[in-house]
């Protein structure tokens, strides 16, 4: 009995900071860089405990075994030898607390990363017997290894809650809800704090409009005293409890199904330097405590440009459907020329096509207002250069620092023929000297049952 699943890396396209408060929608595309897990039966302990063993062989010592205390106490494991990783062992026992299993369990996870998670310097490839899936083996432990702000770690937790609520749950379809909240309980306790897990939706549903659940219903459940007193069964047994009826209720957020129009494609492009999303937040909200009345208007500002965005896109996909002619010529004409150079007028066909270029330019419009009012470098002044550079090149609709902005990542919005001449020239030109072009695309999936024989031999 084998299983795989995997789930994908996510852009946010709109919406950083705002979707951190549950009145906001934002705008996930989910990549096709993905996180694969392949679940086993695992060999029994010769003692004769339960047991869940995590192998992660792209990276050096990824190897976890989390074993129960007890033949009868099937609801709390430890790892055999003390090594940490906080995302795995708060997925096992989250699910444990939600399945609460009542026989014995010894199972082998095997996790796999596509290369777009992590820095691919010092990597060798290796394939599956049947060639159907290559990965990149580092010579570094995990937490040592750079990574590219694609949320490893949701897309781990959300393919472990995955794989072992489908062996808990014995041939059961697989109900994506209850995974996607347990895996947001998980992220969050692993975490430390309760971000606004756009990446772990990102992770099971896929590309979406997304809105936050109440954070409300989280916190309350990671106060239970369970946590302040580790062994205690009677308490275990009343947060398990608690858990259920938590993660079977209505979470009440949106996850609404999106993807990019028709022959448009994102393009990111890795910048040199980083940025520290923690750091960046913590001065946002700051800010937004000191200046209500500032940070007010121009979070209702910022919102509109976002929702201007969902709707231009939807706009697009309507003019596909309805005026295939029309929509075919719009994105000829866009391939040809760079928007910098568009004349006033509008042509009146493709005005679903403005109403993207002009929403792009009012949310950067609005970041540059967060990071000059806030003083976080939400778009830097050479991200603003870069940006502005991009659509001086054909077939760029324009492009935003994606999620929390910063130095990381640009995130652009192309007409697909036209990323090729763009990439060629972008090489031969020393403003995007810093510029890494990253092979990903949008594949709107999110969590899907993959075919075990294709990890075979990895
Ligand atoms: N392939 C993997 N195997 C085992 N553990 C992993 C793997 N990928 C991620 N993790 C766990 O997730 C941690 C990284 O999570 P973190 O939230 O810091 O990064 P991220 O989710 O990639 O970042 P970001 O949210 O900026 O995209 C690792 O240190 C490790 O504990
Ligand atoms: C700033 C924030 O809204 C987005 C962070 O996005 P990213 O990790 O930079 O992709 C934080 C959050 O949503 O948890």
């Amino acid at each position: 009995m084998s299983q795989a699943f995997s789930a994908p890396g996510k852009a946010l396209l709109a919406g950083g900071y705002l979707v951190l408060d549950p009145s906001y929608n934002s705008y996930v595309t989910a990549l096709s860089s993905r996180m694969h897990v392949v679940l086993r039966l695992g060999q029994e302990r010769s003692d004769g405990l339960s047991s869940i063993k995590v192998l992660s062989p792209q990276f050096h010592n990824g190897e976890w075994e989390y074993i129960t205390t007890s033949k009868e106490d099937l609801l709390s494991v430890k790892e055999v030898n003390d090594r940490v990783n906080p995302f795995l062992i708060a997925t096992v026992n989250t699910v444990l607390a939600y399945i609460q299993p009542s026989t014995k369990y010894n199972v082998q996870l095997n996790i796999y990363s596509d290369p777009g998670y992590h820095s691919q310097e010092n990597t060798t490839p290796k394939l599956s017997i049947n060639g159907k899936r290559s990965f990149l083996c580092h010579t570094q432990a995990i937490h040592e290894v750079a990574k590219t702000g694609l949320g490893s770690s949701a897309g781990l937790v959300s393919v472990v809650t995955a794989a072992l609520i489908s062996y808990f749950g014995k041939g059961k379809e697989l109900d994506k809800n209850v995974v996607h909240n347990v895996a947001q309980i998980a992220h969050c306790y692993a975490q430390k704090k309760i971000g606004s897990g756009f990446d772990v939706a990102a992770a099971v549903y896929g590309s979406i409009i997304y809105r936050r659940f109440q954070p409300k219903i989280i916190e309350d459940l990671l106060q239970h005293p369970v946590f302040s007193a580790t062994g205690d069964e009677k308490l275990q047994k009343e947060y398990s409890s608690a858990l259920r009826k938590v993660v079977d209720s209505d979470w009440d957020f949106n996850h609404t199904p999106c993807t990019l129009p028709p022959h448009i494609r994102l393009l990111m492009g890795d910048i040199q330097g980083g940025s520290e999303t923690p750091k960046l937040v913590s001065k946002i909200l700051q800010w937004k405590k000191e200046k209500p009345e500032q940070s007010s208007a121009l979070y209702k500002d910022l919102n509109a440009a976002n929702e201007s965005l969902i709707t231009a896109l939807d706009e697009l996909h309507k003019l596909y459907k309805e005026k295939h002619d029309v929509y075919s010529k719009g994105i000829k004409f866009f391939s040809d020329q760079s928007i910098d150079n568009l004349t006033k007028e509008v042509i009146p066909d493709f005005t679903a096509f403005y109403d993207l270029i002009s929403s792009i330019k009012s949310i950067r419009l609005n970041l540059r207002k967060l990071t000059e009012y806030s003083g976080a470098s939400v778009e830097p002044k050479e991200q603003t250069a870069l940006l502005d550079d991009c659509i001086t090149l054909k077939g760029c609709f324009g492009g935003v620092v994606p999620g929390a902005g910063g130095y990381d990542a640009i995130c652009l919005l192309m007409v697909d023929d036209s990323i090729g001449k763009f990439v060629q020239a972008s090489k031969s030109d020393s403003r995007f000297e810093k510029v890494t072009w990253l092979n990903l695309h949008e594949e709107k999936n999110g969590i899907i049952v993959e075919d075990v024989r294709h990890y075979l031999g990895l």
